[in-house]
């Protein structure tokens, strides 16, 4: 029998996750868990900035390029590619879309219908879905033909109960399509199918699962499934962020617009960009790791804060669920932050959560001490992979046990 070459061999998928400022790309290829290329664009604007590296860790070259804004970053991050591996074959492209509104619970392949709803539910998401949505056009244009994969964070979530799905307001609302979506979905699809992997006893249970970077949000999750979030309708709600205000009371918002007389802007201004960590320490840092150096009264007061309400949320998703058999850290803080990690769990012996100190300082897989009733663990998320994972999909890549 003459061997047959596998079809999908040299095939290559790309990945986009564009945030508000920024953009991370990867290129896989059709099996693994292995990116051949990653890379990000930071401080898109002005002083914008282009990496990318080899699955050896050596830099691509960069061409001359638009870092002003994210469709030329990302046009110049495509060009660098292609330079690197004239001879690819692109099979995909997988992006993350923060927001599929009502009507999108899955992975998608884009098409004029699909690109138009997701460009009309814009306003959910200012900071993320239009750079989102400029990242799928820049694609099509530089890729003619090939499939554009939408991959949702809002998915993980549409099966959640009514009751946390909905805001306390007129009913009309919930059916006009103002829901707590909830976010960060991807990174929950990846979170879950690891502890499945390594902890299938506990999947089994009862979850909660911090994500703790730039962007925080916190899931409850039972047998497998997201039945509380604590972000709502947009990026906004729940935990205090980088930048972004966290749960707040909408009163505080009567007061901007009646008291103070500032514009919508003026306030999608101080919400998204000017509150959370930066915001409390006074325009000191949005950055976890500055705020731990700085170590002042100005940090604390940050610091303290985004415990807080981590611990609250603990509880309350804890409640939700009768009880808790594991929590999950992950994100930038989530992974890295020991002094996070450690403060969060403090005095929470009740919920039999109790860290092995020396554990948590190394960063290991499983933190909590020997005889703790709930296991917490840190499992490095990887947002980027549960998109390839959607693009080979899509693409009609078989399933093959990686090798
Ligand atoms: N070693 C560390 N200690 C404390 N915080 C860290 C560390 N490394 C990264 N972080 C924090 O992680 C956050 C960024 O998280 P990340 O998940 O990368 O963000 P994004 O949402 O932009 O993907 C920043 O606040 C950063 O300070
Ligand atoms: C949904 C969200 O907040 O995303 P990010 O963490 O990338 O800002
Ligand atoms: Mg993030």
């Amino acid at each position: 029998m003459i061997p047959q070459e596998d079809p999908w061999a040299h095939k290559v998928f790309l990945t986009l996750n564009a945030g508000s400022s920024s953009f991370k790309v990867a290129m896989y290829g059709a099996y693994g868990d292995d990116p051949i290329v990653t890379g990000q664009a930071d401080r898109i604007g002005p002083e914008g900035t282009l990496k990318l590296k080899d699955s050896e860790g050596k830099p691509l070259a960069i061409p001359p390029g638009d870092l002003t804004t994210h469709s030329g970053a990302l046009a110049t991050a495509i060009a660098a590619i292609r330079a690197r591996f004239p001879n690819m074959q692109l099979a995909a492209v997988g992006h993350r879309v923060v927001h599929g509104g009502l009507k999108y619970a899955a992975p998608v392949v884009i098409d004029d219908q699909v690109f138009a709803d997701l460009v009309a539910i814009s306003s959910f998401a200012p900071l993320h879905q239009p750079h989102n949505m400029a990242g799928v056009k820049t694609a099509m244009e530089a890729f003619p033909g090939v499939p554009q994969v939408a991959c949702f964070d809002t998915a993980f979530h549409r099966g959640q109960p009514f009751v946390n799905d909905t805001f306390a307001i007129p009913f009309r609302y919930y059916e006009e399509g103002v829901r707590r979506y909830g976010f960060h979905g991807l990174s929950y699809e990846y979170v879950t199918g690891e502890l499945e992997r390594i902890a299938p006893h506990l999947m089994a249970g009862r979850v909660v699962v911090a994500h703790l970077g730039n962007g925080a949000s916190m899931c409850a999750i039972y047998k497998g499934r997201s039945v509380a979030s604590s972000m709502g309708f947009s990026v906004l709600d729940g935990l205090p962020m980088g930048t972004r205000c966290g749960q707040i009371d909408p009163g505080v918002l009567l007061y901007m617009l009646e008291k103070e007389k500032l514009s919508t802007d003026e306030i999608r201004q101080i919400l998204y960009n000017e509150s959370g960590l930066l915001g409390l320490s006074g325009g000191m840092s949005n950055d976890m790791r500055t705020l731990e150096a700085a170590d002042n009264a100005a940090s604390h007061r940050a610091i303290d804060y985004f415990v807080f309400r981590v611990q609250r949320e603990l509880g309350g998703m804890t409640a939700v669920m009768g009880g808790i058999d594991a929590l999950v850290f992950c994100g930038g803080i989530g992974e890295n932050s020991r002094v996070v990690r450690r403060r969060v769990c403090e005095r929470l012996g009740w919920m039999g959560i109790e860290i092995d100190h020396g554990k948590n300082a190394e960063s290991a897989t499983i933190i909590s001490s020997e005889f703790a009733r709930t296991t917490v663990m840190i499992v490095p998320t990887h947002e980027d992979l549960v998109i390839a994972r959607a693009a080979r999909k899509a693409a009609g890549v078989p399933e093959k046990a990686a090798a």
